[in-house]
């Protein structure tokens, strides 16, 4: 078979229009996202915060899966919450824990979900899942039942079954989470070809070094944005200076 490489960054990667204007989002009485305002059009965006910041939830409501509170949150122009058929092809979404995402039995199956969702006919999103699975090495798995793989495993194929799909921008909820050091970099390589935009939330700061642009969130707020070597050394001492007290109150906020 022909093998098919509509991923490798052959062309300049092209990022989204994000534009958050005054974004809040309130869930059982509590103030989740305070009033965010910040735009980028930057190609690779990192999200950084501890635990409970509320970066998740700013992913959730960018891919349109839940709706802002007040305020907006526009990608490409588009409010994704209200135009699900416009967010199919706007934006694909990692979420940290695959189980999450995952629906069908098979790999095969699973990838080629989206693919009909997107309107290809059964044949075409059958090529297309093999042009994916041989892109990534993994035309074997097709018929593997999701069931038997590792967590790993089971974060590559919701990556392939999103990039299949080339929206125009993927979200990344903590991808690398339990990933061995090879699979990891594995997956970075990968993404790091993908000719659309990226915007990764991510605890270890490293997986973000280079990055275009970074929005640091904490308690629902903007800390700071700008580019990742302006932003994660603040970050980083930050961090390191909480890490160095005994309190982690803070996490049952
Ligand atoms: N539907 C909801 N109802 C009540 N509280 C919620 C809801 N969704 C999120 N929260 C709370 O909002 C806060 C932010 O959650 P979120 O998952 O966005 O954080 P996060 O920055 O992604 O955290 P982590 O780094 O631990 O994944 C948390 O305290 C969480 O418990």
């Amino acid at each position: 078979m022909k093998m098919d490489r509509p991923h490798v960054n052959m062309n300049p990667v092209t990022g989204s229009d994000i534009a958050l204007d005054n974004l809040c989002y309130s869930a059982d009485g509590k103030d989740i996202l305070k009033s965010i305002s910040w735009q980028s059009d930057a190609a690779r965006v990192g999200v950084v915060g501890r635990n409970g910041s509320g970066k998740s939830t700013l992913a959730r409501i960018l891919a349109g899966l839940i709706e802002a509170s007040s305020g907006s949150a526009l990608i490409n122009g588009h409010d994704l919450a209200k135009d699900r058929k416009v967010a199919l092809t706007e934006v694909g979404i990692l979420f940290q824990n695959p189980d999450h995402q995952i629906i069908f039995p098979t790999v095969q199956e699973e990838i080629s979900f989206g693919l009909r969702q997107l309107g290809q006919s059964r044949n075409e999103a059958e090529q297309t899942t093999q042009a994916t699975l041989a892109y990534f090495g993994k035309s074997h798995w097709a018929e593997v039942s999701v069931s038997v793989l590792s967590q790993g495993q089971k974060h590559l194929v919701c990556l392939m079954a999103v990039c299949a799909m080339k929206p125009r921008m993927i979200i990344l909820d903590e991808p690398f989470s339990g990933i061995d050091i090879p699979t990891k970099m594995q997956l970075k390589r990968y993404l790091s070809h993908y000719e659309g935009g990226l915007l990764h939330i991510a605890h270890d700061p490293d997986d973000l070094s280079g990055y275009d642009q970074i929005i640091w969130l904490e308690k629902g707020s903007v800390v700071q944005t700008g580019k990742a070597c302006d932003v994660l050394p603040d970050y980083i001492s930050e961090m390191n200076a909480l890490g160095g007290s005994d309190d982690i109150s803070d996490l049952a906020r």
